[in-house]
């Protein structure tokens, strides 16, 4: 069997070799997908990525989001604690500067800063993903360790929804679970978004309704 590190290497390098032409079309979808989901029309603080290595670009979602009057953050590496991240708000055509992988992040101003728990949607990279919610990351445990706290909570109110973004071929059938993995509650690739049960832990194909 394929190990979690084959995995990684093989999806991101599949990635980096999509053309401009499907990357863009993708991102288009994708930003329809997203917009005409209940989770979006229910959320106001969106945390977004800025993409690198071939990922889904939200470009376009973002530019669209904040046209919607949606208040747009992004997160900012922490030294400590390690592996952590923060989230600032971002408005389209803000400088950015590169952080130590070179992705694009805003300056951590502490007016502009968001708590974790007071974000609503947090739109989270993946580099593959299973049926169950379960996501491959870039293996460093930065969204790990950031929402480790949503492993606790219970019940039907959660905030944020963490909301996994990839293109379609990024799926694959099962993905080892690890004790630290902090549970998706739905995917979104180009093709539509896929809401997961957290609590019984198995999954429901709902394109349109979620
Ligand atoms: N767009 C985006 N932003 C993100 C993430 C992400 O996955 N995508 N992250 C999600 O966690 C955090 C950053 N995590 C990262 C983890 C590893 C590498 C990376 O490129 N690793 C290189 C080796 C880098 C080095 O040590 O110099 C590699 O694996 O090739 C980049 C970002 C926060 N921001
Ligand atoms: N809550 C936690 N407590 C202790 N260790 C953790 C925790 N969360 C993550 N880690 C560590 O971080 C690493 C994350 O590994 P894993 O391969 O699951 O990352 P990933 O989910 O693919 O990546 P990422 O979160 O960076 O997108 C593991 O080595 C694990 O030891």
């Amino acid at each position: 069997m394929e190990s979690k590190a084959e995995l990684r290497h093989r999806m991101r390098r599949q990635r980096r070799q999509l053309g401009l032409c499907e990357r863009t079309r993708a991102a288009r979808q994708l930003t329809a997908v997203l917009r005409r989901s209940r989770w979006y029309h229910h959320s106001h603080r969106i945390a977004c990525y800025w993409a690198m290595d071939g990922e889904m670009d939200l470009g376009a979602f973002l530019q669209r989001a904040h046209q919607d009057g949606r208040v747009i953050y992004l997160p900012v590496l922490q030294k400590k604690p390690t592996k952590s991240l923060r989230f600032y708000q971002y408005r389209p055509g803000e400088r950015l500067r590169a952080n130590r992988f070179g992705i694009p992040e805003p300056r951590p101003r502490q007016a502009n800063r968001i708590a974790c728990r007071d974000l609503d949607l947090v739109l989270v990279p993946l580099v593959a993903f299973d049926q169950q919610g379960h996501r491959l990351g870039m293996g460093a445990g930065f969204y790990d360790h950031t929402f480790a706290f949503l492993r606790h909570q219970r019940g039907r109110w959660r905030r944020p929804r963490l909301l996994g973004i990839a293109f379609s071929f990024q799926r694959i059938v099962e993905l080892p679970v690890e004790p630290w993995d902090v549970p998706l509650a739905g995917v979104a690739t180009e093709r539509g978004l896929t809401r997961c049960q957290i609590e019984n832990r198995s999954c429901s194909s709902n394109p349109n309704r979620s």
